[in-house]
């Protein structure tokens, strides 16, 4: 259950190869970040999670049944995918419609698209503009309403394409949350970012495509510890591995947290050796 992909290749009509042989499970409740170099064929592997696109070879499963056997707006009701541009997403004439079209789509009853409607707009400030056209709103606000109606559709498996593009730390804060909340209530969560600090305090789990092809699965946290191999992917650790690394520091942290917390613990270490070593 959950998405199983065997042997994905793609082939656009151009005769660009986007995808190679790409094997990977994601079980239920999992969180996995998708990570490569623009160009490296995330996008293009998550839309064939809710049928925009078929492979040209192998198997997508969606709780094991082929996504080439189920109508794109069956598997609307199982995958939402948040798009890189919010603009590629927004198509009604007030933020409250906006938000509600996922769920009346997918037929639930008024009472329930209310609540879901409710719930979404206010885990991103958005409820005071509940009538406002999407399309008078700021960058971020369109960008924080593309996500708050993708969250709506209350989906098994929730796909978010660059989610913290243009998001400041107050609205990625927003997303942090709902991101929790997500993982609390068992969904499966994908993540396509470049923002390392965010898919750090996140995510545990990291998949990096390269040119079509897979080229690391596993723990965030063993990731971050290749740093040549993720500057070959395009990407730069964490800042606050960073910070470890350039001070020699093995703390082994992902988060701004973790990372105090163990520098605290290493100073009274040293202290109490020195100490140790001063008393005769
Ligand atoms: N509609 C299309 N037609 C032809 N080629 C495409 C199309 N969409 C993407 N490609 C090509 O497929 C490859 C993978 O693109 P894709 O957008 O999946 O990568 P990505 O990792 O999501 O990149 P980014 O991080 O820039 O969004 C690239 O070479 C891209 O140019």
């Amino acid at each position: 259950m959950g998405i199983e992909i065997q042997g994905l290749s793609y082939w656009y009509d151009t005769g660009v190869c986007a995808l190679k042989d790409i094997s990977l499970t994601i079980q239920p409740g999992e969180c996995v970040a998708l990570l490569g170099h623009n160009g490296s064929g995330k996008t293009t592997l998550v839309k064939h999670f809710n049928g925009l696109l078929h492979p040209s070879q192998g198997v997508v499963l969606i709780n094991g049944i082929p996504t080439t056997e189920r109508r794109v707006a069956q598997l609307a009701g199982v995958v939402a995918l948040l798009f890189q541009n919010p603009d590629d997403q927004i198509c009604k004439r007030t933020v409250w419609d906006e938000t509600a079209y996922g769920p009346k789509n997918l037929g639930y009853a008024n009472e329930r698209v209310r609540e879901q409607v409710n719930a979404s707009l206010s885990a991103f400030d958005l409820l005071t503009m509940k009538e406002r056209n999407p399309h008078d709103l700021s960058y971020s606000e369109r960008k924080r309403l593309a996500i708050a109606s993708v969250l709506a559709m209350d989906t098994e498996i929730v796909v978010l394409d660059e989610p913290t593009a243009g998001l400041d730390p107050r609205e990625i804060n927003l997303l942090k949350a709902a991101m929790r909340q997500l993982q609390s209530n068992g969904k499966s969560v994908v993540v396509i970012s470049h923002d390392m600090d965010f898919i750090a305090e996140n995510m545990l789990r990291a998949v990096c495509l390269e040119n079509g092809r897979k080229c690391f699965d596993g723990g965030v946290a063993d990731l971050f510890e290749k740093h040549s191999f993720l500057e070959q992917c395009g990407l730069l650790p964490p800042q606050v591995v960073q910070l470890s690394s350039h001070f020699n520091l093995r703390l082994q942290t992902l988060t701004p947290k973790d990372f105090i917390e163990r520098l605290v613990d290493t100073i009274h270490g040293h202290r109490h050796g020195e100490r140790r070593r001063q008393t005769p």
